[in-house]
């Protein structure tokens, strides 16, 4: 198996910026050059998908100054001039509705306490200029004063590019798709609990590659929820807060036999599945119980591609998963999801599919049924191509950190001894929990340049 060192590759690009360190431990994924010492045959190609460079992901370092502002009254925006010749707009009804003042903001959650029912959304503007240092200050009708910073002004600038660099700073949206040749990310477990700069590179690569290996965890429970407490905390689901796979008598999932399973993310049964999984090796089995995984979402733009019929029934037709049993407490899941969830600009945002839990209802007219295992296929067809599976055998001490939203994950089936168990724990996060913890360390790590 082989794998490139996130948390090491990381340091030296710290000094740029988060997106030359993403691009640093991106780098370890990618086939080296030609002039590379002797390498393994099987590495890497990935590829960004996305409009923008890496480089509007950055966290600003330059002090952009205010040259001019002036007040356009008939289209009811502030014009500002940049010192660098650029211009931004802003509408009054928005500058009035975030004036930070402290009648308008509680400063301790910094948080609006301006109500809606006060804000005049017609309003004009008495005075605008600039101060002395570098702000925006703004005399409303009523003679209320807001003082905007222009550095925060310049971020909330509402020009499509501007709009686009501030999302890529707060949701890193951008993914580097794969397929076999992926070369896993790869960090040492106590590095990442030790480490600012190591956890801030596992969380870049969790989130642009979907996927990454931690290796010299102690071989014993509880080590998932050590991880899931450096992050902020876990999601708990029926099947417990962490949860033991091993081959079990009378097993609640098909997880917790010695069978094979087949491409799939974890609980397409709710709604709302966990974004992010953490699998920790604390047994393997002698013979079998190798994993797989595929880019979920770059088997979509395949498939998009290929069979744009199939993407689009996926895309469209809900499917029923189903889910009871007893664990944690007794339950009856149903759920609705398509296979291929898609935002409304037609990305694809999110896999749901687990072969064992689809259930046999399925709430389609005649005429779709056949027409829904005819693009099913054709998207499991597509993830089943060697060319795009990588194929890893946990030993104990491994933990695989992974998007659940993004990847499916198999296992091949194995011999089970019940003198020596195979097993594996679990957990679950969410992505908002994740995003959360990667966005503090990364303001931590900046901060600490
Ligand atoms: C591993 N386990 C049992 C917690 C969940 C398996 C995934 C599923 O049923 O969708
Ligand atoms: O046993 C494994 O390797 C994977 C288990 C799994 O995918 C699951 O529990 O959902
Ligand atoms: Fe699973
Ligand atoms: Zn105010």
């Amino acid at each position: 198996m082989w794998m490139s060192t996130v948390a090491r590759l990381a340091l030296p690009a710290l000094q740029r910026s988060t997106s030359a360190m993403t691009r640093q431990a991106l780098r370890a994924c990618r086939r080296p050059g030609p002039t590379a010492a002797p390498l393994p045959p099987c590495l890497v190609s990935l590829h960004l998908r996305g409009r923008h460079t890496l480089e509007s992901a950055s966290l600003p370092v330059s002090r952009h100054l205010v040259r001019h502002v002036r007040a356009l009254d008939d289209d009811r925006q502030m014009e500002v001039e940049w010192e660098d010749g650029g211009h931004s707009l802003y509408p009054f009804t928005w500058l009035r509705d975030n004036c930070q003042c402290p009648l308008c903001t509680l400063q301790s959650a910094q948080a609006r306490t301006l109500l809606l029912a006060d804000l005049d959304i017609h309003t004009g503007v008495d005075v605008v200029e600039v101060t002395n240092d570098n702000k925006v200050s703004i005399v409303w009708p009523d003679q209320h004063v807001s003082v905007f910073d222009a550095e925060w002004l310049k971020k909330r600038c509402f020009s499509p590019a501007a709009r686009l660099a501030m999302q890529e700073e707060l949701f890193l949206n951008r993914r580097y798709y794969w397929d076999s040749t992926l070369r896993i990310p790869s960090a040492d477990f106590d590095e990442v609990l030790r480490d600012d700069k190591a956890a801030l590179a596992w969380l870049l690569a969790l989130r642009r590659v979907g996927m990454v290996y931690l290796k010299g965890a102690p071989a014993e429970q509880g080590q998932v929820a050590r991880l899931a407490e450096r992050i902020g905390y876990l999601r708990l689901t029926f099947y417990g807060h962490t949860w033991q796979v091993q081959d079990k008598p009378m097993a609640n999932n098909v997880a917790y036999t010695s069978g094979k399973l087949s491409l799939h993310t974890d609980y397409p049964a709710l709604h709302f599945a966990p974004g992010v999984q953490f699998l920790h090796c604390i047994n393997q089995a002698k013979e079998g119980g190798e994993s797989e995984v595929v880019d979920g979402f770059h088997m979509a733009e395949q498939l998009q591609r290929e069979d744009p019929e199939a993407f689009q029934t996926l895309t469209s037709l809900r499917v029923d998963f189903t889910d009871t049993g007893t664990d944690y407490c007794d339950f009856m899941l149903q759920s609705k999801n398509c296979i291929i969830d898609v935002d409304a600009d037609g990305r694809v945002v999110k896999i749901n599919y687990n072969n064992a839990t689809r259930d046999s209802v399925l709430d389609l007219p005649l005429h779709q049924v056949q027409p829904f295992y005819r693009a099913l296929k054709a998207y499991v067809d597509i993830m089943n191509r060697p060319e795009n599976v990588v194929t890893y055998r946990m030993e104990p001490g491994d933990i695989v950190t992974f998007d659940n939203w993004r990847l499916l994950h198999g296992r091949k089936s194995y011999i089970s001894r019940p003198e020596r168990l195979r097993h594996l724990e679990g957990c679950y996060l969410d992505w908002d929990e994740v995003m959360s913890r990667l966005r503090i360390l990364r303001k931590a790590v900046h901060e600490d340049l």
